[in-house]
């Protein structure tokens, strides 16, 4: 593709102006998911989501009363609205081009950057319009603006022409984009009409200073072939449209806008509306500046703050105690909500904007609603009073389902002493269960918060366990460690083990990764061997592997298990930019819970190594403690490794 690029630019003269808008166009073809999030279904239709949002930011700036979206017979899309117009003169930064083309050209050119022409832009990186023009095989803008209409065409980011005045335009103004996403891009995926309908009947409930017109020459199930969109109501309306047929509590949803200057001084405004339903699952629709964001943000915490404070404190004042129990998630999960920012200098994770990260927002939404819900709990009494029964009884079902399980957890191990230091997992068979006997304390704490709690269990073994290891089996029995292992393992030593009473299917030794450690690991081995021998027959005992070594290169990062492996490393390298860090992990309590998560306890990316026995050894008679660890017990036993894979993970 890059060749492509490469033969159409050489059709025009190329010189050092040349170099830039090839880089950019190229840059995104290369990596359209550092710009669309990818080459999916989401991103195509992401496409039309970018140029929708510029004609919406026209509108909401107050300079366009119509956006039409059509999508036509032969897949292209058009977008039009009668705003200002895309500005067609020479561009200050290169006279020989039109700002149009720079627009179209290049990254970051856009006049969202101050809040000078746009107050409350969805648009803000100068990105999106180059971006759809670099991914589509066919574009063509149309621009209306002080009596003339110009137009210019691009094929995958570069001019196929120049810019072209095609008549005059008398009162008419505004700007009309047509494309047609690029098959070489995005593969045989096809727009959608539906999705593309949804989308312009969202953009006008978002903002009710605007009409959207919807057409479509291709059918799509019922999608309407033609619509228009103008919603006075706003979110109420969006609301009630989503919920319709719905059983609500509040006869009508809790809804309103705040315009921020008149709260905080700052531009921009918030509306929402919410209503409770028990007919189905909760959901949020979030909006910045007309953009959603469906992973939310500081926006939506805010509005979920200003509620939970808001039903807390009306239910202390009704004197319901129980309302202070009530959570954020039994808010949301009962609740039907929207909420619409708009926000100067908008903050968004990625350029495809999913979640809004402004500090500000989250404090003038809580603040804006706040108000607002505490006055229209007060009086609107009804269905302040069914939404707060509603919300206790969801806060009294939570905490009786995880009281349940507690006491079953509990019933279930009832005639088990399990000893104080053990952090137990919660599933309540043994299937799929693992312990960690692990070395130290100190790694105990990483280990505690690295584990899955559900089928992960922890012992941290003190060092004094090494001295009585080798003792006589009278002494085993009198030793606090060692009957703290028996009790967490259930089981008994000697001829009393039965491998039946085992509360966990994998016992995994979890030692430092030094010479200390594997005297440990090799010491508890030997235990099992002598005192719970079935329990190795039976496949049961486990080594964990703790790498040695983190190796850092750029974004690269690589955990190895041993020397030669450092060394293989460092001299291939890691594929990172730079020099190669070494650090050297002296022990589990040294790894912080996300590296001991990773490189040993996560099944899905750790390396487990299952403990058998040598036959040779076993056949042999004498003291067998003496002898496996004697010279070299490590190679009395076999290893099995269970997974040897060690993480390779790429921090974007
Ligand atoms: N429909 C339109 N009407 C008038 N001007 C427009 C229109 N569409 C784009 N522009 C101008 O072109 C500029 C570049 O648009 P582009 O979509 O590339 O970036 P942006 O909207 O500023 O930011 P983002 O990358 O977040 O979309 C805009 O900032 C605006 O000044
Ligand atoms: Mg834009
Ligand atoms: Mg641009």
């Amino acid at each position: 593709m890059a060749n492509d690029l490469l033969s159409a630019a050489s059709a025009k003269v190329y010189d050092a102006s040349s170099i830039q808008v090839l880089e950019d166009m190229e840059h995104v073809r290369l990596r359209p998911g550092m710009y669309i999030g990818g080459t999916d279904d989401r991103a195509l239709h992401h496409m039309v989501a970018e140029i929708v949002d510029n004609a919406m930011d026209e509108a909401v700036a107050g300079h366009a009363t119509w956006i039409e979206v059509e999508m036509h017979e032969n897949g292209h899309v058009s977008v039009r609205d009668n705003g200002r117009g895309m500005p067609v003169d020479p561009h200050p930064s290169n006279l020989k081009k039109s700002t149009l083309e720079i627009i179209f050209c290049t990254l970051n050119a856009g006049g969202k950057f101050s809040g000078d022409n746009y107050e409350t832009s969805g648009g803000l990186n100068g990105v999106g319009s180059s971006v759809v023009n670099a991914l589509s095989d066919h574009l063509r803008v149309e621009v209306a603006r002080n009596k003339e209409v110009h137009a210019m065409e691009f094929s995958r980011g570069v001019p196929t022409g120049g810019l072209q005045k095609i008549g005059a335009a008398s009162n008419r103004r505004g700007t009309t984009v047509t494309f047609h996403p690029d098959p070489q891009i995005f593969g045989s995926l096809k727009l959608r009409p539906a999705r593309l309908f949804a989308m312009a009947r969202s953009k006008a409930y978002l903002f009710s200073g605007v009409t959207i017109r919807w057409k479509t020459a291709i059918a799509d199930g019922d999608t309407p072939l033609s619509a228009e969109f103008h919603f006075a109501g706003g979110l109420a309306d969006y609301l009630s449209d989503s919920l319709s047929g719905a059983t609500t509590y509040a006869e009508a949803p809790f809804s309103g806008t705040v315009d921020f200057r008149e709260k905080f001084g700052e531009p921009g405004k918030v509306e929402w509306a919410v209503n409770w339903t028990p007919s189905r699952d909760g959901f949020i629709q979030s909006y910045c500046n007309t953009v959603p964001t469906p992973e939310g943000g500081t926006h939506e915490a805010g509005f979920w703050a200003a509620l939970l404070k808001g039903i807390r404190a009306y239910g202390e004042r009704v004197g319901n105690r129980k309302a202070a129990q009530i959570n954020r998630d039994d808010l949301a999960t009962g609740a039907g909500a929207l909420v619409s920012i708009f926000i100067q200098g908008p903050q968004f994770v990625g350029q495809t904007k999913d979640r809004l990260s402004n500090e500000n927002a989250a404090k003038m939404v809580e603040g804006a609603v706040r108000d607002h819900f505490d006055h229209w709990l007060a009086s609107d009494t009804k269905s302040a009073g069914s939404i707060l029964d509603f919300l206790v009884l969801r806060a009294e079902e939570r905490l009786r389902r995880k009281m349940e399980k507690e006491t079953q957890r509990k019933t279930a191990t009832k005639k088990l002493r399990l000893p104080g230091k053990l952090t137990d997992c919660s599933s309540k068979t043994r299937e799929g269960t693992e312990i960690f006997l692990v070395e130290g304390d100190s790694a105990g704490g990483s280990a505690k918060a690295a584990r899955n709690r559900e089928n992960q269990a922890l012992l941290p073994l003190r060092g004094k366990i090494l001295n009585v290891l080798g003792a006589a089996s009278s002494k085993l029995t009198q030793n606090q460690e060692i009957n703290d292992l028996c009790e967490a393992l259930g089981v008994r030593m000697g001829t009393r083990f039965n491998v039946d009473d085992l509360r966990y299917e994998k016992v995994i030794i979890m030692t430092d990764a030094d010479v200390d450690g594997a005297h440990i690991a090799s010491l508890l081995m030997t235990f099992f061997f002598s005192q719970m021998r079935p329990l190795i027959d039976h496949g049961h005992l486990f080594l964990a592997c703790p790498p040695l070594y983190r190796l850092t290169q750029g974004a690269k990062r690589l955990y190895v298990a041993n020397d030669a492996e450092k060394e293989r490393v460092l001299a291939e390298g890691l594929g990172g930019k730079g020099k190669i860090d070494v650090q050297r992990f002296k022990g589990l309590g040294e790894m912080d819970a996300k590296d001991l998560k990773e490189t040993t306890m996560d099944p899905k990316s750790r390396t487990l190594i299952r403990v058998t026995i040598d036959e040779d050894v076993a056949g042999e008679t004498g003291d067998l403690v003496e002898r496996l660890m004697g010279k070299k017990p490590e190679e009395r036993f076999r290893y099995i490794q269970e997974n040897a894979r060690f993480v390779e993970e790429l921090d974007v």
